[in-house]
């Protein structure tokens, strides 16, 4: 079986790739059938030489693999036809943006397995880049706080040379934190990037019920407190709702969120949001006096949405905006009385090397053995979107008005 590493082509360019040069030697070490080409990339992060030192066939031409595996969307066309595919498609969710991209990819008889669909049997994730936006968020938050208040300037992820630089940055600022009440939402691998930050820096954890006492007292310490579905949100009929509710039974609920609101200070969100929930505050909630909060990382980042500040995405190069609650208007982050907004969509690209050797790491646990044990566990069966015959598979059946919306078509 061939594989090859395809070099990303979006714009702005991504330097992560699926394995690094020591995880691809790992492939070919690992099943004496794989082959890996990798296609030259003057933006990946890892240079072509640094595989070719690794013992791997850096080559231009990589139409005899049979196997394409990239991370951003690939352009239509570079997609070459009767091929496999891997690569983030952002088309699960009906993106109106990659309709075509999908159609291209039915009409070229390729079949798409997009990385947010390998799950396990019980439906979980199994790889993603989650716990590096986590990271770069919630490091994000703390380097916003420094410069809105003048407190202390830390440097971009960006212009860091990798996570151990992150951490030593942290240090350097951990006793100058100010006493700050911090929320945290979620419980999946974006919040566990999140905690890990939060634990790099010592800050001290709270149940939600001890995290809302604190709105009686003067609080000297920075805390911070992790709220899951059933603590933002509750059932209309005043019952405690389910977490299995929360997910799968919208209509039942209402935000819960303001009690939280009302004594943090900074919020860094992790959580998914599902289509239909209830918006944890809305633009009339921050208008409140009793909304305390001054600075909000919008990891999860679903715009004009559940967080109502959330007006757009941020890029790396500028990722602050400040959102005016009585105008409603996007202001620049500093100014008094508004609230700083940090919502960058593309976090992990901030950490290429740490995230794509993490990535790697999973990619090479549960995804390449299936290719040699006859999917054993279902991977591919169920990640599969597309077949070689140009039609959805079942799973994604759901797609099929998507596609079939009349206009172009490759
Ligand atoms: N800003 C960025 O660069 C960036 C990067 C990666 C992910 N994200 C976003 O962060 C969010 C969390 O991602 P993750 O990787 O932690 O996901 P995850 O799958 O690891 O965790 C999601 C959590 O939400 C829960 N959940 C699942 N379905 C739900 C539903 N319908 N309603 C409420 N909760 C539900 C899960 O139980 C889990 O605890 C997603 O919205 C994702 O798009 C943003």
């Amino acid at each position: 079986m061939k594989f090859a590493l395809i070099r990303e082509r979006k714009n702005p360019p991504d330097r992560r790739v699926v394995l690094s040069p020591v995880q691809a030697a790992q492939l070919e070490h690992a099943f004496a059938k794989a082959e890996l080409l990798i296609e030259p990339s003057q933006v990946r992060i890892f240079p072509d030489s640094s595989y070719t030192q690794a013992g791997l066939q850096v080559a231009e031409d990589i139409t005899e693999a049979d196997v394409m595996i990239g991370v951003k969307e690939v352009p239509v066309d570079a997609l070459i036809p009767g091929k496999k595919y891997f690569f983030f498609s952002h088309t699960i969710k009906k993106q109106p943006y990659n309709r075509d991209l999908l159609c291209a990819i039915l009409d070229k008889k390729i079949e798409l397995y997009d990385h947010e669909t390998i799950v396990n049997e019980s439906n979980m994730r199994l790889i993603g880049f989650g716990r590096y936006a986590g990271l770069v968020g919630a490091y994000n938050a703390f380097r916003a706080l420094g410069l809105k208040d003048n407190l202390f300037k830390l440097p971009k992820v960006d212009d860091l040379a990798d996570f151990d630089a992150v951490k030593t940055q942290l240090e350097l600022i951990r006793t100058e934190l100010p006493p700050v009440n911090i929320v945290i939402t979620g419980s999946g691998k974006v919040s566990g990037g999140i905690k890990e930050i939060l634990e790099l820096l010592h800050i001290h954890e709270l149940t939600p019920k001890e995290f809302l006492q604190l709105g009686q007292f003067q609080n000297n310490q920075t805390v911070f407190t992790q709220l899951d579905v059933d603590d933002y949100y509750t059932r209309k009929d005043g019952l405690t709702p389910t977490k299995t509710e929360c997910y799968n039974n919208p209509e039942l609920l209402e935000s819960d969120f303001m009690k939280f609101a009302a004594v943090a200070d900074i919020l860094i969100t992790g959580h998914f949001y599902g289509d239909g929930a209830p918006y944890f505050f809305t633009r009339e909630d921050m208008k409140s006096e009793n909304f305390n909060i001054s600075l909000v990382a919008d990891v999860s980042c679903d715009i004009n949405g559940p967080i109502a500040c959330t007006l757009r995405a941020s890029t790396i190069a500028d990722p602050l905006y400040g959102y005016d609650p009585s105008s409603e208007k996007e202001v620049a982050f500093n100014t008094p009385g508004s609230i700083a907004v940090m919502a960058v969509d593309n976090l992990p690209c901030e950490l290429p090397k740490d995230a794509s050797e993490g990535f790697g790491e999973m990619f090479l646990e549960h995804v390449f053995p299936a290719f040699f044990n006859d999917d054993a566990d279902g991977i591919l069966e169920r990640a599969k979107m597309t077949t070689k015959d140009g039609t959805l598979t079942e799973r994604f059946s759901y797609l099929e008005d998507y596609v079939n919306e009349p206009k172009t078509r490759f």
